[in-house]
């Protein structure tokens, strides 16, 4: 860790006020994680008929019916009485809303605010990540990002479960493993933001492809090669950006790649399911009916793997079959019949 700094603001001996910005899924269950531990948690939601039945019944019925949610746990749609007092927020808002919603909570928070975002995308229409947004649109923050193989449904229901704080400040780290630990969720420290951020945006467009793997009947030889070569196009393409490749053989990388590539839990998955039974893209997308990040990051890594000559062909072909319109059995043809090249590209050796 390179930043130390002062975290007595934020200590978790007693209760701390804790925003929770988002109504979805992981929103709530990172929610109702926090409310368990006994914080005065607040979770912020748009819209007040949602929250008023989430506050009525007890349970967030469109995003995860069937699950109690901690009694404790507040649900609002004001946003200053969501975050009145609160030095922590996590902001767990689509990528496609988030710098929308950054803006509207920013004059709203007290300097030295810890800011952890759940997003796993990259924004639309500029290669920026959820920290960048974060950084760009306050001052005087303390930024992190958490990411991780953490299926919302799995968490809820209680499933041994670890994720990664990453942050270069040290103390935000401490204080985070601290405020979201429970019996049932652990949670890592890593001090490398743009690696495990990078990971977490990746792993959406190689969850759309398996998923497709699967819907054309393939077996366990073709998902374990997919998702093989899925993490070295990952790191190549994380060095290439600046990133630490080793973060990617971590819980953000191959622990959420092997997660969301080998589950119908994901929403990318499918995405790609659908698709690969010959559903078109926008009805797929449409269907899943929560956000599926992976659609618009295969377009924003494709251009920026193009740009920056990095060579990830899986990349290259879900862009055809989605955007390109090009018959699914010739773009298998074309990547079955590349280079054959290395296995493992990189060593411990000095
Ligand atoms: N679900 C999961 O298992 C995991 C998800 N994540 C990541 O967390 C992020 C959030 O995902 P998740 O909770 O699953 O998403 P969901 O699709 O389940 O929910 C999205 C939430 O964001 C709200 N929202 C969308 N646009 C706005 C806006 N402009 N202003 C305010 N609220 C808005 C939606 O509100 P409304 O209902 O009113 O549309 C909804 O409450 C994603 O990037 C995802 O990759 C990370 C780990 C696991
Ligand atoms: O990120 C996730 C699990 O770690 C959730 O994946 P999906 O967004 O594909 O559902």
């Amino acid at each position: 860790m390179t930043t130390q700094q002062d975290s007595s603001s934020t200590t978790t001996d007693a209760a701390l006020p804790i925003a929770v910005l988002g109504g979805g899924s992981f929103g709530t269950a990172i929610a109702n994680i926090i409310a368990g531990n006994g914080h005065d948690t607040r979770q912020w939601m748009r819209d007040e008929s949602r929250a008023r039945d989430c506050r009525e019944t007890g349970e967030n019925h469109y995003y995860l019916p069937g699950v109690p949610l901690d009694p404790a746990l507040k649900i609002t749609s004001e946003l200053e009485e969501a975050i009145d007092g609160c030095r922590i927020v996590f902001v767990s808002i689509p990528s496609k809303s988030f710098r929308e919603v950054v803006q509207r909570v920013a004059p709203l928070l007290a300097e030295g605010t810890v800011l952890i975002s759940t997003t796993k995308g990259v924004e639309h229409d500029s290669f920026h990540l959820m920290s960048d947004i974060l950084r760009e649109e306050t001052s005087g923050m303390r930024i992190g990002v958490l990411s991780g193989p953490n299926f919302a449904k799995e968490i809820v229901a209680g499933h041994y479960t670890a994720t990664v704080i990453a942050s270069e400040d040290a103390a935000l780290c401490d204080t985070i493993q601290k405020v979201l630990h429970s019996e049932t969720f652990r949670v890592y420290s890593s001090n490398d933001v743009f690696g495990v951020e990078l990971a977490g945006a990746l792993k959406n467009i190689y969850a759309i492809v398996t998923g497709m793997a699967a819907a054309l009947d393939r077996g366990q030889n073709t998902i374990s090669l997919l998702i093989t070569r899925a993490l070295a196009e990952m790191m190549r393409f994380a060095e290439a950006m600046g990133a630490d490749p080793m973060t990617f053989i971590g819980l953000a990388g191959v622990g959420d790649l092997i997660l969301t590539c080998s589950s119908d839990l994901s929403r990318n998955y499918r995405v790609g399911y659908l698709v690969g039974r010959g559903r078109p893209l926008e009805e797929a997308v449409a269907e899943i009916g929560q956000v599926a990040e992976g659609v618009n990051t295969v377009r924003l890594i494709k251009h920026k793997a193009d740009e920056m000559g990095v060579y990830m062909p899986l990349v290259s072909a879900i862009h055809a079959i989605l955007f390109e319109e090009r018959p699914i059995p010739e773009v298998i043809r074309n990547l079955m019949s590349g280079a054959q090249t290395f296995d493992v590209a990189y060593s411990a050796k000095p």
